[in-house]
C-alpha cells in the first residue's frame, strides 16, 4: 500500500473555501489536508518608510473574524484551520519535522516583494525537505495565464486599453466547486489558539455607529453581503450608509470572496432580473482591481518607489505638520477632514473620498505620496497592496493616469458629492451649526454667520491650511451641479465614469 499523502494548504489572502484552487487541488491529490493560517509577525511591525503600524485595528479585527469563520466552516466539513503565530516558513518547517512526512505545500501566489520573499523562503524549506511546492494564481477575475498579452511586459499602461483587451479576448474561468467534506487532518496536530488583539500588541477598535462599513470579516459574511447587495436591496446614493457601493473590497482583499464568484452572480442576476450599466459597473470596478495587480506584476517594486512607474522626479515634501493635519482631519478643509476622520474612526472611506484626500495630499500640499499610501496601509480595512499603491501612484500622477496633472477641486467635489453638507456635518461635528453646502467653506462666512453657527475659526475648527486658487470659482456659486448619483438603477450617466477618475469617459469624449 502506498504511503498516505499529506498536503499543507497555506492560506494567505484567500480565506475562503469556495472557488479556492488550493483546496480544490489538495482534495484531489491528498489523503490528509492541513489547512494552515499563520499570523506573521512581520505584518504587525511598522510600514517601510514612515513606520506606521502595518496592520491597524480595523483590518486586524476583520482578519480575526475571517480566520474564525474559516475555522468554523472547515469544522462543519470535517476539518479545521490550524492557526499559528509565526513566520510561515518557520511554521511550515516545524510541521514538516513534526509530521515526518509531508507530500506537498500548496498556496496562492502573491505579487509584492514582501510576499514573494516569504514564497522564496517556503520553497527553500520545502526543497531542503523534499516536499513538493504547488502554487496557484487565484486573486483576480481574469487569470494571469489567460491575459491576451504574450508577456506581462505587454500589459498596457492605460486602464482602458487593458479593459478592452481582456473584455474582447479574455475569458473568466468558471468558479471551482466547494468541497462538501474536506479531507481530514493527520492525527496529533493541535489546531492552535486564534490570537487576541492583546497578543498581537493591539487594542480592539470601538464601533462607530456612523460607519459606512459596519460589517464583519469572513466568507460567510461576504456571501451574505453579496446576496443582500445584488438581490435584496436598491442602492442609495451619496457617501453615507452601507449601500452606496458594494463594500466588497475588505472581503476581496483577504480573499473571503472570489471575484469570479461575484462575476458569476452578476451574470445570474442579469439573466434573472436585468442587465444594466450598474451590473456592468461592478465588473468594470473589479477590472480596476485586476489591473492594479497586473501592474504590480509588471512593475514589481517600482510601484513602491517615490518616482513611480514613470520615474518622474517631483520634489515631494515631508512636512510633518502638514501631514499631521491631513491624517488627523484638521486641515480646515471640511470635505478632506470629514473623510480623514471617517477613515481614522472606521477604517473605511469611499472611493470618492480616497481620490480627494489623495489629490489634496499630493497636489495641494505637495507631500510625498508614500506618506499617504502608508497611512492608508495602516488604517484601511480593505488594504490591498496593489490597489492601494497603484491608486496612490495614479493620484500622485506617477502611475497609470493618462492625463497629466489631474487635480481635484475640494470645493467643487464637496458640493458635487455632498451638496447639502450632511456628510461633512456627520464627521465634523464642530461645523454642525452651519446649514447646507456652506459647511464646505466656513472661512468664507461672515462673523455673524459663524457666531450664529457657534463656529470660531482656529478655536473650534481650523482655518484652511491652504486655499487653492481654483476653489474661488465655486465659492460664490455653491450650486456647481447635481449631486453625485449612485450606481445602481437608471440614474447612471457617463459622468459617473468621470467621477471615478476613470479614463473611460475621457477615452470616449476627449480623444484619449
Ligand atoms: C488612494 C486610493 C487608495 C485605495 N486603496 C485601496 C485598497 O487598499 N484596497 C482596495 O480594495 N481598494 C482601494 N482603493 C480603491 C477603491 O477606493 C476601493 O476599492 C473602493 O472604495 C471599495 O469600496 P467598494 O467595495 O464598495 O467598491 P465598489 O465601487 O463597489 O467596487 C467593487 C470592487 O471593485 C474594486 N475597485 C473599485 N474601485 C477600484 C479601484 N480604483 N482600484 C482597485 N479596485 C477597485 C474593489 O475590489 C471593489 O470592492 C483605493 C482608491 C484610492 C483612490
Ligand atoms: N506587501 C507589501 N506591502 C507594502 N510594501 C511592500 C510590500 N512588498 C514590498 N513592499 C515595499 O517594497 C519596497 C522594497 O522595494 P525595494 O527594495 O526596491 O525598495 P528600496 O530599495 O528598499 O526602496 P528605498 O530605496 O526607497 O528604500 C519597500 O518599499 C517595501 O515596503
Amino acid at each position: 500500500m502506498s504511503a498516505s499523502r499529506t498536503v499543507i494548504c497555506l492560506l494567505r489572502n484567500d480565506l475562503r473555501l469556495h472557488d479556492n484552487e488550493v483546496f480544490h487541488w489538495a482534495q484531489r491529490n491528498a489523503d490528509h489536508i492541513i489547512p494552515l493560517y499563520c499570523f506573521d509577525p512581520r505584518h504587525y511591525q511598522g510600514t517601510y518608510h514612515f513606520n506606521f503600524p502595518k496592520t491597524g485595528p480595523f483590518r486586524l479585527r476583520f482578519l480575526l473574524d475571517s480566520v474564525k469563520d474559516l475555522r468554523a466552516t472547515l469544522k462543519k466539513r470535517g476539518s479545521t484551520l490550524l492557526v499559528r503565530q509565526g513566520k510561515p516558513e518557520e511554521v511550515v518547517s516545524e510541521l514538516i519535522q513534526q509530521l515526518g512526512s509531508v507530500t506537498a505545500l500548496a498556496f496562492h501566489e502573491e505579487v509584492a516583494s514582501e510576499e514573494k520573499f516569504v514564497e522564496k523562503k517556503l520553497k527553500d524549506v520545502c526543497c531542503q525537505n523534499k516536499v513538493k511546492v504547488q502554487t496557484f494564481w487565484g486573486s483576480t477575475l481574469y487569470h494571469r495565464d489567460d491575459l491576451p498579452f504574450s508577456h506581462i511586459r505587454g500589459l498596457p499602461d492605460v486602464y482602458t486599453q487593458f479593459r478592452k483587451a481582456v473584455e474582447g479576448q479574455g475569458r473568466v474561468r468558471p468558479v471551482l466547486s466547494t468541497p462538501e467534506q474536506v479531507k481530514s487532518l493527520p492525527l496529533g496536530l493541535e489546531e492552535g489558539p486564534i490570537p487576541t488583539f492583546e497578543g498581537l500588541g493591539q487594542t480592539e477598535p470601538v464601533d462607530d455607529c456612523r460607519s459606512a462599513f459596519p460589517c464583519r470579516g469572513g466568507e460567510t459574511e461576504a456571501l451574505a453581503r453579496l446576496k443582500h447587495y445584488f438581490w435584496d436591496t436598491e442602492t442609495r446614493n451619496g457617501m453615507i450608509g452601507v449601500d452606496y457601493s458594494t463594500k466588497f473590497s475588505p472581503w476581496l482583499a483577504l480573499g473571503c470572496i472570489s471575484p469570479r464568484y461575484i462575476y458569476e452572480q452578476i451574470k445570474k442576476y442579469e439573466v434573472e432580473r436585468t442587465a444594466n450599466q450598474s451590473t456592468y459597473w461592478v465588473i468594470f470596478e473589479l477590472l480596476w482591481r485586476d489591473y492594479f495587480k497586473f501592474v504590480g506584476l509588471k512593475y514589481r517594486n517600482r510601484i513602491f518607489h517615490m518616482n513611480g512607474l514613470q520615474d518622474k522626479h517631483v520634489s515631494w515634501k515631508t512636512d510633518m505638520t502638514l501631514f499631521n493635519a491631513w491624517k488627523e482631519g484638521r486641515t480646515g478643509v471640511p470635505f478632506v477632514d470629514a473623510n480623514m476622520r471617517e477613515l481614522a474612526l472606521t477604517g473605511f472611506m469611499s472611493n470618492r473620498g480616497r481620490q480627494n484626500v489623495a489629490s489634496f495630499l499630493t497636489k495641494d500640499l505637495g507631500l510625498d505620496w508614500r506618506l499617504g499610501a502608508e497611512w492608508f496601509e495602516y488604517l484601511l480595512v480593505d488594504h490591498d497592496v496593489c490597489s492601494n499603491y497603484g491608486n496612490w501612484l495614479y493620484s500622485a500622477g506617477t502611475g497609470n493616469d493618462p492625463r497629466e496633472n489631474r487635480k481635484f477641486n475640494m470645493i467643487k467635489q464637496g458640493l458635487d458629492y455632498d451638496n447639502n453638507g450632511d456628510y461633512v456635518r456627520q464627521w465634523v461635528p464642530e461645523l454642525r451649526g452651519i446649514k447646507g453646502g456652506d459647511v464646505h467653506t466656513p472661512w468664507t462666512l461672515s462673523n455673524s454667520a459663524l457666531s450664529h453657527a457657534q463656529v470660531s475659526l482656529n478655536e473650534t475648527y481650523p482655518s484652511p491650511i491652504i486655499i487653492a486658487p481654483e476653489w474661488s470659482r465655486h465659492i460664490n456659486n455653491k450650486s456647481s451641479g447635481p449631486p453625485g448619483k449612485g450606481r445602481k438603477g437608471s440614474s447612471y450617466t457617463p459622468r459617473q465614469h468621470k467621477d471615478r477618475g476613470i479614463d473611460f469617459y475621457f477615452s470616449k469624449n476627449k480623444g484619449f
